[in-house]
């Protein structure tokens, strides 16, 4: 034990004159920052003094001051920079550093994250990277680009590329010979240290903790919590038999392969569910059992200080798929009370947005990491930071205890990342799990940790299981565990509808969500964090939300906005910001016509407002329904306004030409029935739209849906004779000036 009462050796960076790195990171949900995270650590052991931030947490001048910079970020909405890089990218945009080489000094390198179903595979890192080389940067590494649609996603790419930096790091800035790199096995001092506050006032009682009374009082509170933890005794015999499987295992091949052996033989893909608001079509990958999982006492209720936030109120929680179609999707709707600036620039917008909502633990969950970790005695004692808060901590500094913070704040249902994974290595005096998980984060055993972890998608708390001699002091939890994100739900309702509150500065915001569920062959069902969260929420409660704008351009500014012709294509929830769009626009007179291609599985249980439609003249919907019959039928379609339009013989021609081997199959891939086949059998009127300078709006499942949707709006310029060929109905589709593409998939 070191003198913290740590296991392992805790090593200080050497502070070596000119040495410093900052590692700045753009991300919307998380995937560059844990990068950026992981880059920062490895900065550290090779004695750089390190700052980890968010771009717009740092001053260009700041910048220039440092020695290395190492910029991570992701891309959003149509080639975006994320949010917390705005700031920083307005000011190096700005046009007076044109022609300045004002960045000579600085000396850089870039890693990207984006997925390259999107046409702007990459753009920001991109972006980032000219302007920093024209403003006189120089690049001292080459940067990387991972690629969400890569088989282990992010990590083929970015793995290699961090060893080969590393390794450029040591060797072209080496250290004095005095000084070694700090080893794997020695651990950083932590950054976001806690303290218990025994001797405070205790806000919650309103008792002095420092008297006699208080510490009997703490002390008994902590007794019966201790208690409370072991109420689910387990069964001897089959405490027994897990001790027995843990014994014979050879970990962490054997786990894995037990654990993936079924994933493994289905297609890939599964880490995508990692996503938002998001399933994936391949329920035969998680057979979700029809009995909910066991749900014990709720998560509280206190609203967190977020800023930006404001209390919403549920007023309409539905399950809207039957109760026995594989996927549960709910709608809610929430009462928004805002202040009164934030109620005007909101109505002001027009646009769309996204809520964003702060997931918790259940008390249980929270429970069995005390219990495991043996932080019975601290759990419920006040604590305080020392120093700064991580990022995105919304609490106060003096904290009611360490079970109000693994509760409200830390994601210890998160799938482990593998900074998790190494720094637990230090805090087990078990050889053979030090060995175990060793393994598992080396360099070559990817497909290892990918078994253990992502696809089956294992909890850390699961993970705490398997390693009983893992013990984490608590002093280091906000080190370690993530914090819990809010997560972004595509609000679904829109002009009128957001105001049917009635009452000052309140909105009515609607979402679509579909619920996270899935099992696999590890123990229990999942659940994403937030869907259950989500799924157990009782009308009336109040939650703390924000309400943003969405990124990219505002679909609805104003009336000319509105007049433009619309195709919209959605599978899933993905109709949720086109309903959205749909409503903003027909607040105005003579809005523009919608063509609506909307892909599900059945008419009867995920056509989602499909009752809806009828109500807009100017609403056309082309349903694809992926389970029931090939080819809608008319006589029912026609009563949700679609008109089967009979195409020409010569429209079925050119396609035909355009795609021989599926022409030989029968006209329009007549087997399938997915958006993309409509699209190209609606070609003469995809054609007409596309003539009038439309919205075109992509939405929902990321991957093939988008790639599939683009080449059968190709084929449809081309078959309609909008344009003459493939290169000319590229340039089309890519041309803001005749049309705007707007695509949102996760
Ligand atoms: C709404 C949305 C829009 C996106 N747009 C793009 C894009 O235009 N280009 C791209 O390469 N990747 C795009 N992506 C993929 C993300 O960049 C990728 O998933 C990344 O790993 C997310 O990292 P983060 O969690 O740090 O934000 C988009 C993802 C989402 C959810």
């Amino acid at each position: 034990m070191g003198d913290s009462g740590e296991p392992g050796r805790v090593v200080q960076p050497a502070v070596i004159e000119g040495r410093s790195m900052a590692v700045l990171y753009g991300s919307e949900t998380g995937a560059a920052e844990d990068i950026a995270g992981e880059l920062g650590k490895t900065a550290e052991r090779l004695h750089f003094q390190t700052t980890v931030d968010e771009m717009d947490g740092f001053k260009l001048s700041d910048v220039l001051r440092t020695s290395l910079v190492v910029f991570v970020t992701s891309t959003t909405g149509q080639g975006d920079m994320p949010k917390n890089t705005l700031k920083f990218w307005k000011n190096l945009r700005r046009e007076k550093l044109n022609n300045t080489n004002c960045l000579a000094p600085l000396r850089f390198v870039i890693f990207g994250l984006g997925d390259s179903s999107y046409p702007k595979f990459n753009w920001a890192a991109r972006k980032l990277r000219a302007r920093l080389l024209q403003l006189g940067a120089t690049e001292f590494f080459r940067a990387g680009e991972g690629d969400e649609r890569h088989d282990n996603g992010i990590d083929s790419i970015y793995l290699p590329w961090y060893e080969e930096l590393k390794t450029t790091l040591l060797a072209d800035y080496p250290l004095p010979a005095s000084i070694r790199p700090i080893p794997d096995d020695a651990q950083l001092p932590p950054k976001y240290p806690i303290e218990l506050l025994p001797a405070i006032m205790n806000t919650a009682t309103g008792h002095d903790a420092g008297t006699e009374d208080e510490r009997r009082f703490l002390a008994s509170k902590t007794k019966s919590a201790a208690r409370s933890h072991v109420d689910r005794p387990q069964p001897v015999a089959e405490q027994a038999l897990q001790d027995w499987v843990r014994l014979k295992a050879t970990f962490p091949g054997d786990f894995a392969r037990r654990d993936g052996t079924y994933e493994r033989t289905m297609p890939r893909q599964f880490d995508l569910l990692d996503k938002n608001n998001q399933l994936s079509d391949h329920p035969e990958k998680y057979l979700l059992e029809q009995q909910p999982a066991r749900v014990s006492e709720s998560p509280p209720a206190d609203l967190l200080p977020i800023p930006g936030a404001c209390v919403g109120t549920l007023l309409r929680h539905d399950r809207v798929t039957p109760a026995d179609h594989w996927q549960d999707v709910r709608h809610l709707a929430l009462d928004l009370a805002l202040d009164e600036k934030s109620y005007s620039n909101a109505v002001e917008f027009n646009g769309h947005f996204t809520l964003v909502i702060w997931p918790k633990n259940y008390p249980e969950d929270v429970d069995e990491l005390i219990l495991q970790m043996g932080w019975e005695a601290e759990a419920d004692t006040p604590i305080q930071l020392k120093g700064a808060a991580p990022r995105g901590l919304y609490a106060n500094n003096r904290i009611a205890s360490l079970r109000h913070l693994l509760t409200h704040n830390l994601d210890i249902t998160a799938v482990p990342k593998r900074n998790f994974i190494r720094e637990l290595i230090h805090f087990t005096t078990d050889e053979r799990e030090q060995e175990r998980l060793k393994e598992l984060i080396e360099p070559g055993n990817e497909q290892e940790f990918y078994d253990y972890t992502c696809r089956p998608r294992r909890t850390i708390l699961e993970l705490l299981r398997d390693f009983t001699g893992v013990k984490i002091p608590f002093r280091r939890v906000l080190d370690l565990f993530p914090i819990i994100r809010g997560r972004e739900f595509s609000v679904c309702n829109g002009g009128m509808s957001l105001n049917e509150v009635n009452k000052n500065f309140h909105l009515k915001v609607e979402i679509l969500v579909a619920l996270v569920e899935y099992k696999t062959i590890i123990r229990k069902p999942r659940q994403g964090l937030c869907s259950r969260y989500l799924k157990h929420l009782p009308l009336g409660t109040r939650l703390a939300v924000r309400l943003k704008t969405s990124s990219g351009p505002n679909l609805v500014p104003n009336i000319a906005a509105a007049k433009r012709p619309l195709i919209a294509i959605a599978t899933g929830t993905g109709i949720a910001p086109i309903r959205a769009v749909i409503q903003e626009r027909n607040c105005f007179d003579n809005a523009g016509d919608t063509l609506l291609f909307f892909g599900c599985r059945n008419r009867t249980a995920d056509f989602h407002f499909a009752h809806e439609w009828s109500s807009y003249p100017n609403v056309k919907v082309y349903p694809a329904f992926s389970r029931d019959s090939i080819e809608p039928d008319p006589e029912t379609t026609t009563t949700t306004t679609t008109t089967i339009t009979s195409e020409t013989d010569s429209l079925a021609t050119a396609i035909a030409a355009l795609h021989p081997e599926a022409a030989a199959a029968g006209p329009y891939d007549a087997h399938k029935n997915y958006v993309q086949h409509l699209i190209r059998k609606h070609a003469a009127e995809v054609g007409a739209f596309m003539r009038n300078r439309p919205i075109v709006m992509i939405c929902g499942n990321a991957g093939r849906m988008p790639v599939s949707v683009r080449a059968a709006l190709l084929d449809a310029l081309i078959a309609s004779e909008v344009c003459a060929d493939q290169g000319e109905a590229e340039r089309w589709l890519g041309d803001s000036g005749k049309v705007t593409v707007w695509q949102e998939t996760w």
